[in-house]
């Protein structure tokens, strides 16, 4: 008999015959809508497989409903949207999508930081309002990023990735992480740094880190105090983990200068949240990950993870390693 799988929203067909060849597979296949809770748990009590995204919350209460679940693949490297904890205990396998997307949300990161620092979306706007009558010495003047220096808050795969690309601006880069990079600052020239410092010195601080227990508001209130009034905050990473209540009053009193947003604590913002009034903030769908190319490789290594699991094997991108190996 066939592992029944479900998937939490349409995948490129290729790897929907994929999982099909081996799977019995149901799929909530829409483009745009997500997968409604009711939906979701009911299909998780026969599931023994769950291909899900990050819009899916896969919580404790829903884990209580899955008793032949053996694999969720997230299609994402986050997976704070999962209580790994639970799924452990469980013994469900929990993986993930690293790597394969690197590259193109630091190409993503780097261009919202230029985008930030140069009021790109702000001056788009004001030509296509019909505001451009002249060209004026201080119109829509910005910040330099060349020469300037850029603080990375969570050094890992697309932390590196974004320091590569700052070091072709030229700039001085500082990094605060758990654990120090000697091989990478070597290579980049980086240099570590504590958070403090990291916070006083850079002209743009980059939040890379994963949205965990500790580094949930690790932003906040006492940090944006720190900063320079000419710096730039950047998020790609999760939403949670600056404190958006006190990022809008930083802005506000003028602690920091702008602020570019790929990610928000609720998602989809809400449309009345007031950081989106502001027009020294960018603001951006989660879009860290999105080109064609990297997406589909995305799907791919979340529906070989899947096989791999059932399969009995160790998915290569494993989240909760301690499981091992378990058999069908
Ligand atoms: N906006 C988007 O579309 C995307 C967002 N992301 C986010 O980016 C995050 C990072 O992805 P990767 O670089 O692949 O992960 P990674 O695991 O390679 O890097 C994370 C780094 O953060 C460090 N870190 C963790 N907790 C820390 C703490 N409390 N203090 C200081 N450093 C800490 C780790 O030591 C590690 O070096 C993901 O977890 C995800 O949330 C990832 C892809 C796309
Ligand atoms: O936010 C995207 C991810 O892959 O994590």
């Amino acid at each position: 008999m066939k592992p029944k799988v479900f998937i939490t929203r349409k995948i490129p067909t290729h790897l929907l015959n994929k999982l099909e060849e081996v799977c019995e597979v149901s799929i909530w296949n829409h483009e745009n809508t997500p997968v409604p809770r009711e939906v979701l748990e009911e299909k998780i009590v026969d599931a023994v497989g769950l291909f899900c995204l990050l819009t899916e919350t896969i919580d404790e209460e829903l884990l209580q409903k899955a008793n032949n679940l053996k694999v969720i693949s997230n299609m994402a490297v986050g997976y704070n949207n999962i209580n790994v904890d639970v799924a452990s205990k469980k013994g469900i396998i929990v993986t993930n999508t690293p790597g394969v997307l690197t590259e193109t949300t630091a190409d993503l990161t780097f261009a919202l930081l230029m985008a930030t620092a140069r009021r790109i979306p702000e001056a788009s706007d004001y030509l296509r309002d019909g505001k451009w009558s002249t060209w004026s010495p201080m119109q829509l003047t910005g910040q330099d990023i060349y020469n300037s220096t850029i603080g990375i808050i969570g050094l890992g795969r697309i932390g590196e990735a974004l320091a590569k690309r700052a070091k072709g601006f030229n700039m001085d880069i500082l990094y605060y992480n758990r654990s120090r990079k000697l091989e990478a600052e070597k290579e980049l020239g980086l240099q570590y740094s504590t958070l403090e410092n990291l916070l006083k010195e850079s002209d743009y601080v980059c939040i890379m880190t994963p949205y965990t227990p500790e580094t949930k508001n690790m932003i906040r209130k006492e940090h944006f105090k720190l900063m320079k009034d000419t710096s730039i905050i950047i998020n790609t990473a999760r939403g949670g983990i600056v404190n958006e209540n006190d990022l809008y009053h930083a802005l506000v009193n003028g602690e920091i200068w702008a602020a570019g947003l790929d990610v928000f604590e609720q998602e989809p913002v809400p449309m009345d949240h007031p950081l989106l009034t502001m027009p020294n903030v960018v603001t951006l769908p989660h879009i860290g990950s999105p080109s064609i190319a990297t997406r589909i490789k995305m799907a791919n290594v979340a529906v070989n993870n899947m096989l791999q699991a059932l399969n009995g094997e160790i998915p290569e991108n494993i989240v909760n390693k301690e499981l091992g190996k378990f058999n069908n």
